[in-house]
């Protein structure tokens, strides 16, 4: 009989399958991408979609990648299936599955509107700012971060007030919200960006003030200073 140690109660066997998906389906569109490339044929209708639709997948899935490893290089107790993020929410789910049909649909229907560099840059721009946020966030605050707010103290949990830290206070939510702002500029869609952004924001804007009063309650005494002189890091929060 195998151990539940090794199976079901750290979801060994989840991680695996994650790993392995995850794994998979950036190496396939890697592949895409470097034969799209290789093609350079931009004569071909779908020609741009491919290569835009590739770009966004490897940054997707290197996005999941790395929250998992962060995870595991500092948590390594606390690391499950859950720390690739991949089941956040339904509402995750839902708002990545309805950005790849609009996408499709867009790119089907109207290609030539679909792949404006211009957007393409910003977007680009954005999802690395926001992917470099949020692993030197992860990185920073070291075991001190966690995926899900902790309502309890641990003992060793100090309050990061260095690096990215200093002039923001919530450096893996502002990565976080360009990072999927920025996707949809990338992707070039308009919906999906005016609603990834509502979205969003509205999540941080729950999140930010429970968060920060379960914080003040941990350091009552560092936490209102260090708030007075720092800045939240989502727009207008
Ligand atoms: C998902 S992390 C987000 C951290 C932070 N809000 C950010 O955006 O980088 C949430 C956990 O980080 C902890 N945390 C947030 N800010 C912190 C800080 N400055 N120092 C230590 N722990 C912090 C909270 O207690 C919570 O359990």
């Amino acid at each position: 009989m195998v151990s539940s140690q090794f199976t079901s109660d750290v979801g060994l066997g989840k991680v695996a399958v994650a790993a392995f998906g995850i794994g998979f389906v950036m190496a396939a569109h890697l592949c895409l991408l470097f034969w799209v490339i290789l093609v350079n044929d931009a004569s071909w209708i779908y020609y741009n979609a491919f290569l835009q639709w590739a770009v966004y997948m490897v940054c997707l899935t290197f996005f999941h990648f790395s929250e998992f490893i962060s995870t595991a290089a500092f948590k390594p107790g606390y690391v499950s299936y859950e720390s690739f993020l991949l089941n956040h929410s339904d509402a995750y789910q839902i708002a990545l599955f309805t950005s790849w049909a609009e996408y499709w649909v867009e790119a089907y229907f109207f290609p030539s509107a679909k792949f404006i560099q211009f957007f393409m840059w910003i977007g680009l721009g954005l999802i690395v700012m926001g992917q470099l946020f949020r692993v030197g966030a992860m990185w920073t605050a070291k075991s001190n971060f966690s995926h899900r707010i902790e309502i309890a103290k641990r003992k060793d949990h100090q309050l990061i007030t260095h690096g990215l830290y200093k002039y923001i206070r919530h450096p893996s939510y502002f990565g976080w919200f360009y990072w999927s702002v920025g996707s949809q500029v990338f992707l070039c869609n308009p919906l999906c960006t005016i609603a990834y952004t509502a979205a969003s924001w509205s999540f941080f804007k729950d999140r930010i003030p429970y968060e920060e009063e379960i914080l003040l309650d941990f350091f009552p005494e560092e936490y209102p200073q260090y708030k007075a002189r720092t800045i939240s890091g989502v727009p207008f929060l």
